[in-house]
């Protein structure tokens, strides 16, 4: 019984779902009651009752969609983006996604472990319970396997869960450079349908790109991902207009991500789709991108509105959740509300999740607990980590 606290329940009303004066009761993992003090059943044992001091209580944070597990790192295209060179034309001279392919191939699983666990650790501290985590950096079917197995173990090394995306369909290995098309049917579906096997995948993703896979290419693998009744996503108008997002919504995509370049047209099938918006500021931010998502068009056709950190070596080494949502705020317009929607309620949707996202009666008792007394400071601050506890399926953990 937690008591004498602020909770964001993160309901859609009112604001933030704020109960002022509030308990929360927790029943093993799970959230057996959450309303007004001056409401608690009076059955309730009041034995083990813990005294939050007034702190502010949200559901756990969810980072939908990271890059976390990969080999190596991007430092030095950083210095030459600084100079002026664009993601492309990085990209362009074997860069990019390829540079990290090849740091990642060489890589063992302890290694790949170990790095990533650093950046899970930075995630954890700041109060989150779910990672997603992709593939995407081996482009080849060993190496996309030895990705998603690294991101399985996460989970029997740190007090969180973790959703696999298979992103087989991310970059053209150099290997393939010529025959991109033969790099899907011979490398990227079968790898797809192995992880799938194995049990190592969750979603589908891709990367629907002038620099990646073109709609066809994404639809021949998400027609897969289909018979294999796996659901999909995609990162989608990142860096131009290409149709990744329609295509993501006619396969009815959990989630299109980035969708700096979609138009308000792709907003109002989204919203008939039921698709989120994951919009990714760190990206935006690294590549200092001018472009931002349609957020006017997708409050004006409801479609949900996720943020994330996209954690990843090159177009964004970030892996703070709490910096990608005052960026939310900050580049994209997102109210404090809208932000924490994104990486709490509209997250967990992001990934098929419906039990988690929100403080209600049923739900998983994964929460934050912090020492802030309104949810909008969340936002607001940066750099700063006011996170005081944070609970894992109804226990306290670090
Ligand atoms: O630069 C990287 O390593 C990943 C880039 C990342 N992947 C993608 O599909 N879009 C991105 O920004
Ligand atoms: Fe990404």
């Amino acid at each position: 019984l937690l008591l004498n606290c602020a909770i964001a329940t993160m309901m859609p009303t009112p604001a933030y779902g704020l109960i002022e004066d509030g308990c929360i009761v927790i029943n093993g993992d799970i959230i057996q009651w959450v309303g007004p003090k001056s409401d608690l059943p009076k059955d309730i044992s009041q034995q083990d009752a813990q005294d939050m001091q007034g702190r502010l209580i949200t559901p756990a944070l969810i980072d939908c969609h990271t890059h976390i597990v990969h080999g190596g790192y991007r430092a030095t295209e950083f210095e030459m983006r600084l100079n002026g060179a664009s993601y492309e034309q990085i990209a362009r001279a074997g860069g990019g996604i390829i540079s990290t392919v090849t740091d990642t191939r060489a890589a063992t699983e302890t290694d790949l472990l170990q790095s990533a666990l650093t950046r899970v650790d930075a995630l954890i501290a700041e109060g989150v319970t779910i990672i997603e985590v992709k593939s995407g950096y081996g482009l080849d079917i060993d190496t996309e396997l030895k990705m998603l197995r690294v991101a399985r173990s996460i989970e029997q090394h740190r007090n969180v869960r973790i959703k696999t995306s298979f992103l087989g369909a991310h970059a053209v290995p150099p290997e393939y450079a010529s025959c991109p098309n033969d790099y899907v049917t011979q490398v990227c579906i079968p790898a797809l349908e192995a992880a799938a096997q194995l049990g190592l995948i969750d979603a589908v993703d891709g990367f629907c790109e002038s620099i990646a896979f073109t709609p066809d290419q994404i639809a021949q693998v998400f027609t897969r991902a289909k018979d294999l009744h796996l659901p999909v996503k995609l990162h989608a108008e990142q860096l131009s207009q290409t149709g990744g997002t329609q295509l993501a919504a006619k396969f009815g995509a959990l989630s299109v991500d980035h969708v700096e370049y979609a138009s308000a047209n792709d907003a109002k099938v989204l919203s008939k789709s039921g698709t989120v918006a994951v919009l990714l500021p760190g990206a935006f931010y690294t590549l200092q991108e001018t472009r931002k998502p349609p957020v006017y068009a997708f409050r004006k056709h409801s479609v949900p509105m996720a943020l994330a950190t996209d954690c990843n070596p090159g177009s964004s080494p970030l892996s703070s959740i709490l910096l990608a949502l005052n960026m939310g705020c900050i580049f994209f317009g997102l109210t404090p509300e809208e932000a924490l929607a994104g990486i709490t309620r509209h997250a967990a949707r992001a990934l098929g999740l419906n039990d988690c996202g929100i403080i209600d009666a049923g739900m998983r008792a994964d929460l934050a607990i912090w020492d802030v007394s309104h949810p909008s400071e969340l936002a607001y601050r940066i750099g700063f980590n006011p996170l005081h506890k944070r609970i894992f399926g109804g226990q306290l953990c670090h």
